[in-house]
């Protein structure tokens, strides 16, 4: 299996990250000021206020004295005999106890860790950054406005949910892999949310599901427009609308299945930012003219919440699923 980073982060206040897989590089858009931020907020923004209830009440700094289980591999690289009799019962009490525990010593070195914590705080730094983010707002934002006027309804009914969309910005990191034919860079999906515009690097990988099979979509990164006399390079970017998209629409537009697919010889780079519904408490559901007896409503109306709790259920509590109800 190649080793895919793929990071996937909802961007809520300061970025809580969750990982899919493993995570190369998490960046969220600058909503909430943090120390190395260039932008300052002095309020947070509308679309990150909870209800109340679901407002943490014990703060960052706030820590509860625990004895937490301490692995120290360091015995073992010494080659210690029985060191490894020792750290196979203590983690065996640990999991038991506690689900998780601390390691030192263990043999990753300082600098490693320091640049991959340092390394992304500069990318953050950048200019470029906040003035692409805000370029992909402002993107997202006129596409919506295409969309919604192309189907010829009233855009009060999406207004709720666009007008408060936050992004959720990822970057996947696709190295090559010396046996592309046997696996996948990323599965088949369709990405969740309002409306996804992806970059990619000039390298293949993209592949869409259309008229029952998968096509590859060739990169366009830096094709020519012809724009009155003048030709101007642009880079490319695809927008597709997603699934909330579909719900609001009643599947007039909805997202397209796709998955990525891997090389032997060059890495690839993309970089997708989703519109995300931040209000928690906001109904999802399609627009009343899109619904009629020969477009009959096709999915139940629901919160982005409830949404958002589905989804931890798969993902995080994926064996909640597979518990025995009788047990
Ligand atoms: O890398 C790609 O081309 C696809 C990325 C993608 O589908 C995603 O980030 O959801
Ligand atoms: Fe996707």
């Amino acid at each position: 299996m190649p080793d895919i980073h793929r990071p996937r982060l909802h961007s809520n206040a300061g970025g809580a990250i969750t990982c899919e897989h493993s995570s190369l590089q998490n960046f969220s858009e600058p909503e909430m000021a943090t120390p190395w931020s260039t932008v300052q907020f002095s309020t947070v923004s509308e679309k990150f206020v909870l209800p109340e209830h679901q407002r943490p009440t014990v703060k960052h700094d706030e820590y509860r004295d625990l004895d937490i289980p301490v692995i120290d591999l360091a015995p073992y690289f010494e080659g210690q005999r029985a060191a490894l009799q020792t750290i196979i019962a203590q983690v065996k009490d640990s999991c038991s106890n506690w689900k998780f525990f601390h390691v030192v010593n263990h043999g990753v070195d300082e600098a490693r860790l320091s640049r991959i914590e340092h390394q992304p705080q500069q990318f953050f730094k950048l200019d470029s950054y906040n003035e692409y983010t805000s370029k992909m707002q402002e993107l997202s934002e006129l596409f919506f406005h295409i969309i919604i006027t192309g189907l010829g309804v009233d855009s009060t009914h999406f207004e709720r949910i666009t007008k408060n969309a936050g992004g959720l910005f990822r970057w996947n990191y696709y190295p090559p892999c010396p046996e592309p034919h046997k696996t996948i860079g990323l599965k088949p999906h369709t990405d969740f949310n309002l409306l996804t515009i992806l970059h990619t690097s000039n390298v293949g990988g993209l592949q869409i599901w259309l008229e029952g099979k998968w096509s590859g979509i060739r990169p366009r990164c830096q094709s020519s427009l012809k724009l009155q006399h003048e030709t101007i390079k642009c880079s490319w970017v695809q927008i597709t609308v997603t699934i909330h998209g579909g719900l609001l629409t009643n599947a007039r537009c909805e997202g397209p299945l796709h998955r990525a697919v891997v090389n032997a010889t060059v890495p690839r780079i993309s970089h997708s930012r989703t519109s995300t519904c931040h209000v928690p408490t906001t109904v999802i559901v399609a627009h009343p003219a899109l619904v009629n007896e020969n477009n009959p409503s096709k999915y139940i109306p629901f919160t982005f919440d409830a949404y958002m709790k589905a989804k931890q259920m798969q993902l995080f509590n994926t064996l909640e699923l597979f518990t025995r109800k009788d047990s």
